[in-house]
């Protein structure tokens, strides 16, 4: 191929179309050379089976009609973007592997079961899952698990706060929990172990070590995350807001991108921005 002809663009489904990621995934695919929309699924009963996905993401006619025949799909393209729901998604990743294709995983809420089986699914297919997809969220999770490590838990509590749209269905966020996990990571412990996930009634004092969450829920607001480490006389809060769904589908998008050749294996947006240590 001469260096004047361009690469032919990577063939991207988006599973869930119809909702808030997935109209924001085939926007943000049409605005990226490279890529090319050449699937769009949702649930089957849903009032978008049949229509065109770029009417419903309101970039006009794209002529990719939504459908509910996931794997007829899958078998035509390279990759699929999903953010839906657990149980969407554990199916999504089965037929994933039977197609060899990419798997995006945005969504959150997976049960420990789930993941096990997301994972075993990995073993075909490259399966990239990040609880955030943005750029902004990786890497404060890379200054999250220094600022733990630094700052010992004899003089420093860490409590992790999150506030999403009323629509959101599950809590913690998925990445309040990944900035726990970098949190934990930091300190070398376990986060099912140390983490406290509700506080109500006489809870007694805080145990030391603790990592403790607190979930906000209402009006709009895409997502804001705040880490506070608190100490003897002064805190530190990093935080992250984020303004526009564009930041995750872009993120998604570069995942996509990224995975296209590699091995089969599971994946994480740290991968993919090249900030795993
Ligand atoms: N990792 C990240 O960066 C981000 C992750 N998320 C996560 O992504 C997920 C989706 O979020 P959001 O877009 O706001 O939610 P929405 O509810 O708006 O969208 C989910 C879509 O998936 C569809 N769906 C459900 N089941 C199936 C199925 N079996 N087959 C096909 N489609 C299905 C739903 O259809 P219907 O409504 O008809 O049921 C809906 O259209 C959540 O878990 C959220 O936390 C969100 C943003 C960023
Ligand atoms: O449901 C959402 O909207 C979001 N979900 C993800 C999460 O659970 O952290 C990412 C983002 O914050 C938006």
């Amino acid at each position: 191929m001469s260096a004047e002809q361009p690469a032919t663009p990577m063939k991207l489904a988006v599973v869930g179309a119809g909702g808030r990621m997935g109209q924001t995934l085939i926007r943000l695919i049409n605005e990226t050379p490279g890529a090319v929309l050449a699937g769009a699924v949702e649930r089957a009963g849903s009032p978008h089976i049949g229509r065109d996905a770029g009417e419903i993401a309101g970039v006009g006619t794209l002529g990719v009609e939504v459908t509910d025949d996931a794997l007829g799909v899958f078998v035509g393209v390279e990759a699929v973007l999903d953010f839906t729901t657990p149980g969407a998604t554990v199916e999504f990743s089965e037929l994933a592997a039977q197609a060899r294709i990419v798997h995006v995983i945005g969504t959150t809420g997976c049960s420990a079961e789930d993941d096990a089986k997301i994972h075993a699914a990995a073993r075909h297919a490259v399966v990239i899952k990040s609880g955030n997809m943005s750029l902004g969220v990786n890497l404060l999770s890379v200054l999250v698990k220094q600022a733990a490590k630094a700052l010992g838990s004899d003089d420093f509590d860490i409590e992790i706060l999150e506030m999403h749209h009323k629509h959101k269905v599950d809590a913690p966020s998925g990445t309040a929990l990944l900035l726990g996990e970098a949190a934990a990571d930091g300190r070398d412990i376990g986060l099912g172990q140390h983490s406290v996930r509700v506080r109500d009634g006489h809870t007694g004092p805080r145990e030391a070590g603790a990592i403790g969450f607190a979930t906000l829920r209402g009006g709009s607001v895409v997502g804001d995350h705040s880490v506070i480490l608190a100490g003897p006389g002064e805190r530190i809060t990093l935080s992250h807001h984020a303004e526009d769904r564009s930041i995750f589908a872009r993120g998604a998008i570069k995942a996509a991108l990224w995975g296209k050749g590699r091995k089969p294996g599971l994946y994480s947006m740290l991968d993919v921005l090249g900030l795993n240590p």
